[in-house]
């Protein structure tokens, strides 16, 4: 019956295609005889100005600076990045961290980028020991600060699997390899020196901004991007908006679409860390009870795991996530999520399918720790487990523990909340979003390939939430190209990135900088006056 419809739908596409491929054409026609005219505009006014072609210095404004690096600029930017990745700032648990490493990045970072950290525009500060935080002033102060954030601790990597050692920085076949190379170095490094290569040919920034880099993110960010949260709301600071890791520009994450698109999250998950714990009479293994704390906990985490929370498709950004993307995908896709009024239940089943697009649409539960028992003769009294919750912005920690406590229906399963935090509020993504508009508007600058940009969720967790008294303006977004092996490369191994993907974050950062100073406000439209 399925196999039979789903001929039907093959036969009926196939009589649609022509149809839809001449529509394409002819769509795609208009827009080609749309950009030739552009084009045609640019290259006369090129030909006037005595170049080749539009630099970005024309299309933004006179005192632009280009993104163009020499060879011996490439070579250095990519040779600091893989010295970055052989200092072993490995974050081990709250606790314990590689302390001497942690310092030896502040000096690498001092020796590699010498004009940022010597220029008059500059304020350095060290918080919490190790964090760094780079004040950068700006000519006008009628416009309002904002925020660049990385951090630069790994998350450990045992050399197992790895296919060079994982704090080597080697370069292998256009790649620099190495833990940290996507999460996060490449941004702490990326952002440094972008500000170098500004710096050096005499930038003067007009809008203020602010660098916070942080050391303890992948075990809290409490030490750092805390610290430096309070510090600089002691001083008085709200941010137009902020720039963190979180989001990539997507590639073959979601079956259909070949082509890139660029996601800003503009919402960041909530966590609920919750242990499970029973307590039982111990005793004899020879004659054992009916019941044990091991089989007790096992029946509640197993029932816990086996009784997903609910889908929550429908609220959030993700609706206008996949509205936008819809007109990337082909038939039958594109009318499935450009028509969510109606298709919306089949659409959220389908988002359930794929643990990532899965973990888009509810709360997630990942049971992470089991401890019980010491002697394969000794019934144990104690039994304990930890899960993992990642709550969806449309829910609160209240309101996953009342499910939680419903799910596991039972009074000797005690609960502890180990550490909680509420979903970021969602972050504005409209046309008056000045965070948004200048990431979207550069990505377009800098990534001509990438036709779409889109607001989505980030579905790990970010130093960013430190900062949300600051500003309501927190995006997340990293200008590099992920397909789903790098994404599983993050906290994995062979972690890497292409020595191409890092210079064209190197020039995004170059350039948003820029942008951020010539940044015009949209004149509202009569009617919302
Ligand atoms: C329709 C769109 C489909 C697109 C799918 C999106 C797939 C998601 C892709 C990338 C997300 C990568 C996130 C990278 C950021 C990682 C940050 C991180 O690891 N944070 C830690 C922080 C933490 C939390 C709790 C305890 C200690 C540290 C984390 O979240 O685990
Ligand atoms: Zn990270
Ligand atoms: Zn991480």
């Amino acid at each position: 019956m399925i196999g039979q419809r789903r001929v039907r739908l093959w036969t009926f596409r196939s009589k649609l295609w022509p149809d839809w491929r001449g529509l394409g054409r002819d769509m795609a026609g208009r827009c080609v005889s749309g950009r030739a005219l552009i084009a045609a505009l640019l290259i006369l006014l090129a030909t006037v100005s005595g170049s080749t072609g539009p630099s970005s210095r024309e299309i933004w404004g006179a005192s632009r600076i280009p993104s163009q690096f020499s060879e011996e600029e490439r070579v250095a930017i990519k040779e600091a990045l893989k010295g970055a990745i052989q200092i072993p700032t490995v974050s081990f648990s709250h606790e314990e961290s590689n302390t001497t490493a942690l310092a030896e990045f502040g000096e690498y970072m001092r020796k590699v980028f010498p004009t940022v950290f010597h220029s008059s525009l500059i304020r350095h500060e060290v918080v919490g020991t190790y964090s760094h935080l780079l004040t950068v002033q700006g000519s006008d102060p009628s416009l309002q600060p904002y925020m660049l954030m990385a951090h630069f601790d790994v998350v450990p990597a045992p050399e197992e699997g790895w296919d060079v050692p994982p704090f080597s920085g080697l370069e292998r076949d256009g790649f620099i390899h190495g833990r940290g190379t996507l999460d996060n170095k490449n941004s702490v490094m990326a952002i440094l020196q972008a500000l170098e290569l500004l710096l050096i040919r005499n930038y003067s920034p007009r809008r203020s901004f602010f660098i916070a880099l942080g050391h303890d993110e992948e075990v809290s960010g409490i030490k750092g991007a805390q610290k430096i949260s309070a510090l600089l709301q002691a001083r008085g600071v709200r941010l137009a908006f902020l720039v963190d890791e979180g989001s990539f520009i997507m590639e073959d994450f979601l079956p259909n679409l070949k082509k890139p698109f660029a996601m800003i999250s503009v919402a960041e998950k909530g966590a609920l860390d919750l242990m499970l714990q029973v307590n039982m009479t111990p005793g004899h293994s020879s004659a054992p009870p009916k019941e044990t704390s091991i089989g007790i906990l096992s029946a509640a985490v197993s029932r816990l795991e086996q009784t997903p929370m609910p889908n929550m498709f429908g609220s959030g950004p993700l609706k206008q996530t996949l509205k936008l993307l819809s007109r990337e995908f082909s038939f039958p896709t594109n009318i499935l999520f450009g028509n969510l009024w109606l298709f919306q239940p089949i659409v959220s089943r389908l988002m359930e399918r794929n643990h990532i697009t899965n973990a888009l649409v509810r709360t997630t539960t990942a049971l992470t720790i089991f401890n019980a028992g010491v002697k394969v003769n000794v019934i144990p009294p104690l039994a304990q487990a930890t899960i993992n919750f990642r709550i969806h912005p449309s829910q609160t920690v209240r309101e996953v523990l009342e499910l939680v406590k419903n799910i596991v229906a039972d009074d000797r399963v005690q609960l502890h909340v180990l550490r909680s935090f509420e979903p970021l509020p969602v972050s504005p993504s409209d046309a008056t979003a000045i965070g948004y508009q200048l990431l979207q508007q550069t990505i377009q600058s800098v990534f001509p390939e990438v036709n779409i940009v889109v607001p989505g969720i980030c579905i790990a967790n970010t130093d960013s939430r430190h900062y949300a008294n600051l500003t309501n303006g927190i995006y997340l977004f990293n200008p590099v190209f992920l397909q789903p092996q790098g994404f599983s490369s993050i906290h994995g191994i062979n972690e890497k990135i292409s020595v191409r993907n890092y210079e064209n974050q190197v020039k995004f950062i170059f350039e948003l900088i820029q942008n951020a100073d010539t940044y015009k406000e949209p004149v509202p439209h009569l009617h919302e006056l």
